[in-house]
């Protein structure tokens, strides 16, 4: 194992992110007194899972893989309700334990899985893609999509620990880092202004898996994310700041039948909610620019179907911040000064999706 950072998520419920590479083997002490664990996971990491099954088995738990469908599509009740009638036919306990290795969408299914089997069980996502390292493995947000919208079905469950192994990130198709690069970078712009600064004095190195780079942006922005988690688990007030570029982002995702990466409808989104902020008068021009010109530079998109936008406004109306007939959309009034527009009128979301629409 080489160098191992250790970042701390507080709350009622401590645990903390491990960084580092070949890490591995600091899964079995975090499933201690466990007798069974089921390890989900989609196609591509199955070489992963059944090494981690096989270290289980040393350690004296009994693995039971489970193999769930890629991406979004293992996002899905049905999916969850098979995992569930694996765990009974294999006994799972509340001593038991669930281990999600593989991207957001399998660590955001296993975590949900785990949420509901005898009302929470003990679970670790084993993240494996940039995006999930820095985002979806860390705060304990559990769930699936529903056809009405983007993970409408889930639950608030911390996780016992969570493994961010870099040497994943070698086999991660560069089209998913990218995409994980979104969520770094919506990092940069609520909270933490030099991950913004690294990307822009070196773009090649910030999608160089291997390199300095990506580790540092990697740790903060899963230190961004701990941050706000650990005072905030339910989203009562400031965890909303995360969701920054989300509600439209979102939307896209819908609309696209979760064909889209998230990352991608996100960095999307982020140029909206800045183009929006900038419109309110909230947010200067230099900064709103700089949105658009990051996101480019790294090669996400930042534009979106001019004629969707009566479908993602109607998608955008179940987004969880909204309150009854309300948009609530979290905008910057500067750089890493992040606040709420609540209530918009429509006329003024459709003319700010001038900024995005292509
Ligand atoms: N719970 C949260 O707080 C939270 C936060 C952000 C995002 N999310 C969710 O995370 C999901 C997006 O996560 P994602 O970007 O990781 O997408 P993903 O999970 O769909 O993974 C993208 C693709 O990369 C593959 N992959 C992952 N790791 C790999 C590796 N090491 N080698 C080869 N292939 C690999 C996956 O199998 C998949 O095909 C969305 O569903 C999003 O809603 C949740
Ligand atoms: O952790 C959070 O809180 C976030 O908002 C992080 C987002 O990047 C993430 O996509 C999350 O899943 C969105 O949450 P949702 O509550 O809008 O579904
Ligand atoms: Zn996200």
């Amino acid at each position: 194992m080489d160098e191992l950072t250790r970042i701390p998520v507080g709350g009622d419920r401590p645990y903390d992110v491990l960084v580092g590479r070949d890490l591995l083997a600091a899964l079995p002490p975090l499933l201690a007194g466990a007798e069974r664990a089921a390890v989900l996971h989609a196609p591509p990491l199955k070489a992963h899972a059944d090494e981690l099954a096989e270290r289980l088995r040393a350690a004296g738990i009994t693995p039971l893989t489970v193999p769930v469908p890629d991406a979004e599509a293992g996002k899905d009740i049905e999916v969850a309700a098979d995992c569930w009638a694996r765990l009974g036919a294999a006994g799972f306990t509340r001593t038991d334990a669930v281990v999600g290795v593989g991207g957001g969408a399998v660590t955001d299914l296993a975590g949900f899985v785990a949420a509901c089997w005898l009302r929470g069980v003990r679970w670790v996502p084993v993240s494996t893609s940039l995006l999930g390292m820095v985002d979806a493995a860390v705060g304990g947000k559990t769930g699936v999509n529903t056809a009405a919208g983007k993970n409408l079905v889930g639950a608030f469950h911390p996780p016992a620990g969570v493994l961010c192994d870099l040497a994943m990130l070698d086999s991660l198709p560069a089209v998913d880092l990218t995409a994980g690069l979104a969520e770094v970078v919506k990092c940069g712009f609520i909270a933490d202004p030099a991950i913004l600064d690294l990307v822009e004095s070196d773009p090649a190195a910030a999608v160089d898996p291997t390199g300095a780079v990506v580790r540092e942006l990697v740790e903060r922005a899963i230190r961004v994310k701990a941050e706000v988690v650990s005072g905030d688990l339910r989203e009562a007030g400031r965890r909303e700041i995360l969701n920054y570029g989300h509600t439209l982002g979102h939307a896209i995702e819908k609309v696209e039948g979760y064909r889209w990466r998230h990352g991608h409808a996100i960095s999307v989104g982020l140029v909206y909610a800045a183009g929006l902020a900038r419109r309110a008068g909230r947010l200067d021009e230099p900064t709103a620019a700089r949105h658009r010109t990051v996101l480019t530079t790294l090669g996400l998109p930042t534009s979106y179907r001019a004629d969707a936008w009566p479908e993602l406004l109607a998608a955008m109306r179940v987004d969880k911040k909204a309150r009854g007939n309300r948009l609530r959309f979290v905008v910057l009034d500067g750089l890493a000064e992040t606040g709420i527009l609540d209530g918009p009128d429509d006329e003024v979301l459709f003319d700010a999706y001038a900024e995005v629409a292509a």
